[in-house]
């Protein structure tokens, strides 16, 4: 019957280094039992690209997490589009996926890129400074809450939100414990930025509300799905960046080469979400008695989907333990597949292409100043600082 694997894939010890657990659930099979929360688990690309695009069997509203929403209450209000199945699911994602379309990505491209600029230009000036820090966080706190149209102060609670909102697709470990007690006073900072007046007319907020004077969504329905772009779209380019700079200061064979070619930085950093994936895990919950590879599913039984590991799979990577930025990482499981692959993807790509673009063309090298610190959360894998000197081209 379904081999079982006795570790918990929320410690401390796993989420700091979880590579030799992925391994071991690829290898014990298409299916793996996790007995401490009672679980099942998929670690191959195989599965989780078969779990992630089969949306009928495999369903969010149940909650993307380990909680199931039929049975406990959710932690916040359920995601519109998240959270959600067809058709609460489908209007909300039509909504969102016309605000950022490629259309869109390339109307913010020019200002997105300018803010590159004279951000990586001081830094450089600078020479040692924090990567996670002044960059990864930076950078993304800066240009997306901008084209979301939220006023300059306060941004840094978007950090701490986006930290909660990650750890609590967890279990209610020490992680969330804490997480929840720093975003208490938060929350009405939260909601209340996702009210109309407080967001710039033709930003990002302010199209959800356009929406609902077309009548695809309701008044009730906009600020939530204001509230997803303020959950989802930091705390995970955050580390999306941050990653992509940890990859490229240790292997400074692959930073030469991304300094010889800056066009190579889109690949660069596909590879990146690959080899060092920010979001590592979420969950699906099967709507039905069902079937995958051969192992029988009881229907509302909670399947965590490791994103991270699918994306180190040797039955579909040449090499997948080695970080090429001359590989086409197309296929990685990084931005999920299918119904709710990420909306976001094209403005993540935009912003990972033009950090790497930019530091291409005026850095000569990227040397780590010591080792990096960990933030430990549930479901991300984020830095918490990664000293660097940065040698002017
Ligand atoms: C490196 C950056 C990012 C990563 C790794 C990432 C990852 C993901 C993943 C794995 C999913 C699928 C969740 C699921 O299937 O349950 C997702 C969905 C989503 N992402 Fe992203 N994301 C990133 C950036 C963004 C940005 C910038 C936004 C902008 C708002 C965004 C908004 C969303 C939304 C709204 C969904 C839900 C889509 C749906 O359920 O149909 N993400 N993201
Ligand atoms: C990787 C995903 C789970 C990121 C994410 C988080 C939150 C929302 C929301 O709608 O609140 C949407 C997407």
């Amino acid at each position: 019957d379904i081999p079982v694997v006795d570790f918990d894939p929320f410690s401390d010890e796993f989420l700091t280094d979880p590579y030799d657990y992925h391994r071991r659930m690829r290898d014990a099979g298409p299916v793996v039992h996790i007995p401490k929360y009672g679980i099942l688990a998929v670690a191959r690309h195989a599965e989780v690209h078969g779990v992630l695009n089969d949306w009928q069997t495999f369903i969010s509203s149940a909650g993307v997490g380990l909680a199931n929403f039929r049975t406990e209450k959710p932690f916040r209000p359920p995601s519109l589009i998240l959270e959600a199945d067809p058709p609460q699911h489908t209007r909300s994602r039509t909504v969102l996926g016309r605000i950022l379309s490629p259309r869109t990505v390339q109307q913010i491209r020019p200002q997105f890129q300018a803010v590159a600029e004279a951000l990586i230009d001081r830094l450089v000036e600078k020479g040692t400074i924090d990567g996670v820090k002044e960059l990864g966080e930076a950078y993304p706190l800066k240009v997306f809450p901008d084209a979301v149209g939220l006023t300059e102060d306060g941004r840094e609670n978007l950090l701490a939100y986006g930290d909660m909102v990650f750890n609590a697709f967890g279990p209610r470990n020490q992680l969330l414990v804490n997480a929840a007690k720093r975003v208490e006073p938060l929350t009405d900072w939260i909601m209340s930025n996702c009210q109309r007046r407080n967001l710039r007319p033709g930003g990002f907020g302010d199209q959800i509300y356009q929406a609902v004077e077309t009548g695809e969504l309701t008044e009730t329905e906009a600020p939530m799905l204001v509230r997803s772009f303020l959950s989802a779209g930091v705390d995970t380019t955050v580390n999306g960046i941050g990653n992509a700079l940890w990859c490229l200061a240790n292997h400074p064979d692959q930073w030469d080469k991304l300094h010889a070619n800056p066009a190579l930085a889109r690949q660069a950093f596909e590879e990146s979400l690959r080899f060092e994936a920010a979001v590592q895990t979420f969950f699906r919950t099967a709507s039905r008695d069902c079937e995958l590879a051969g192992v029988p599913i009881r229907s509302d039984t909670k399947v965590l989907t490791f994103l991270a590991s699918a994306n180190r799979d040797p039955r579909q990577w040449q090499d997948p333990d080695v970080f090429d930025i001359e590989r086409r990482a197309t296929g990685h499981m990084t931005f999920g597949s299918g119904l709710h692959g990420c909306v976001g993807q094209a403005v993540a790509r935009l912003e990972g292409e033009l950090i790497l673009s930019t530091l291409a063309r005026r850095v000569r090298r990227i040397e780590p100043l010591g080792p990096p610190t960990r933030r430990l959360n549930n479901t991300l894998r984020a830095l918490a600082s990664l000293p660097l000197k940065l040698h002017a081209a």
